[in-house]
C-alpha cells in the first residue's frame, strides 16, 4: 500500500477529496495539520446537521492506493486541476504490511467504569476486578465506553446499582451501540426500550444485547412509548435542546433524566431548554463534558398505586 499524503486549504477539501476518490484511492482521511499545537480547531458538528466546515484551516490529507503507480498518477493528474491551487504535494510514502486486525484491537483495551464494572472487548479476557462488564466490540455505532460522556452514564447507572436503587423501566434514546441500555441491564433493568435514528445503531444495539444476553427492545425513536422511571440520552446539546419536550415527557413521576453530549459552556442553555419542564443540574463531568440530571417530583397518587 502506498500513501499520498497533501496539505489543502480549507475550501479545497471536498474537491480534492472528491477528485481522490474518483482517481480510485481506497480511502481518504483528512486531519487538523494543526492538531496539538496552539492553532488546533476544534470542529463539532451535530447529528443530522451540515458540518459546521468542510475541512480544517490548514487540513492534511492522506490518501491510500494498492500501488505507487497509482498514487502517482493520483499526484500528476492533481496537480493540473484548477482546484488545487494552494494545495501542496508532500510525497507518497509505503505503508509497512502490518497485521491490521491485531493493530485495531490493540487500540481498544478494557475500560474500567467504576472499580467492579468494566467495558471489555470479547477478545480480552476479563479483568479479575471485573465482577460486573459488557463485552463489546468497536463497530459501526458509536459507543465503546471510552468517551468521556458514555463512561459519566454508566458511572450514573453503576452508582445507582450501588445504592441499590432500582432504574425502573429505562429508555436508552440515541443508543448507539446499546452500551447504556445494556448498562442499565446488568444493573438489574428488565424493561428496556433502546431507540436511534440510525437503523445501523438498532442493529447494533440487538447484536450487543444479545452478545450480552441482556433482554431489552431496540427501535427507531417511535418505539419509546409512555412513561419511564429513567431516561437517558447521550447526543449532544443541539437535538437535546430540540428534544427537550419529547424527553421530558417521557419522565415517569419519581424518574430520572440524565443528559449527556454537552460541553461545560453549554450547561446554561440546556438549563433553559429544560426549565420548563425540568431542572437540570450537572451531575458529574469529565474532560471538558458534562453529565446533567433532572428529578420530576414524586407525584403521591402515582407513588401509592405502584
Ligand atoms: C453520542 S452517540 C451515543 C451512543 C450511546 N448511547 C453512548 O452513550 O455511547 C449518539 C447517538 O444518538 C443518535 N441520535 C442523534 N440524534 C438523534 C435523535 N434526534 N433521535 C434519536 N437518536 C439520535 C445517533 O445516531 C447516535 O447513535
Amino acid at each position: 500500500m502506498y500513501e499520498l499524503c497533501l496539505m489543502c486549504p480549507e475550501d479545497r477539501v471536498e474537491s480534492v477529496s472528491e477528485a481522490l476518490d474518483a482517481l480510485d484511492a481506497l480511502s481518504v482521511s483528512v486531519e487538523d495539520a494543526d492538531a496539538q499545537t496552539d492553532a488546533e480547531q476544534a470542529l463539532f458538528g451535530e447529528p443530522g446537521m451540515p458540518p459546521p466546515k468542510g475541512g480544517w484551516q490548514r487540513s492534511r490529507m492522506v490518501a491510500l492506493f494498492p500501488q505507487r503507480a497509482a498514487a502517482e498518477e493520483a499526484q500528476s493528474l492533481l496537480q493540473l486541476q484548477d482546484f488545487f491551487e494552494g494545495c501542496e504535494l508532500l510525497g507518497i510514502r509505503e505503508v509497512a504490511e502490518q497485521d491490521w486486525v491485531r493493530l485495531t484491537q490493540s487500540q481498544f483495551a478494557p475500560v474500567d467504569i467504576t472499580p467492579d464494572f468494566w467495558i471489555v472487548p470479547t477478545w480480552h479476557e476479563l479483568p479479575e476486578a471485573a465482577t460486573r462488564s459488557i463485552r463489546l466490540d468497536p463497530g459501526l455505532a458509536f459507543g465503546t465506553g471510552t468517551h468521556p460522556t458514555t463512561r459519566m452514564c454508566l458511572r450514573w447507572i453503576a452508582q445507582r446499582g450501588a445504592e441499590g436503587q432500582d432504574l425502573g423501566r429505562v429508555l436508552d434514546y440515541g443508543c448507539g451501540s446499546g452500551i447504556l441500555a445494556i448498562g442499565a441491564a446488568k444493573f438489574g433493568a428488565v424493561d428496556i426500550d433502546a431507540v436511534d435514528i440510525d437503523t445501523a445503531a438498532v442493529e447494533s444495539t440487538e447484536y450487543n444485547a444479545q452478545a450480552n444476553r441482556v433482554q431489552l427492545r431496540a427501535g427507531l425513536p417511535d418505539a419509546a412509548q409512555g412513561e419511564y422511571q429513567t431516561v437517558l440520552a447521550n447526543i449532544l446539546a443541539t437535538p437535546l435542546k430540540v428534544l427537550a419536550p419529547l424527553l421530558c415527557a417521557h419522565v415517569a413521576s419519581g424518574g430520572h433524566l440524565v443528559l449527556a453530549g454537552i460541553l461545560e459552556r453549554q450547561t446554561d442553555e440546556l438549563k433553559a431548554a429544560y426549565a420548563p419542564y425540568l431542572q437540570l443540574e450537572v451531575a458529574d463531568s469529565e474532560d471538558g463534558w458534562v453529565l446533567m440530571t433532572a428529578r420530576r417530583a414524586a407525584d403521591s397518587a402515582a407513588e401509592a398505586g405502584r
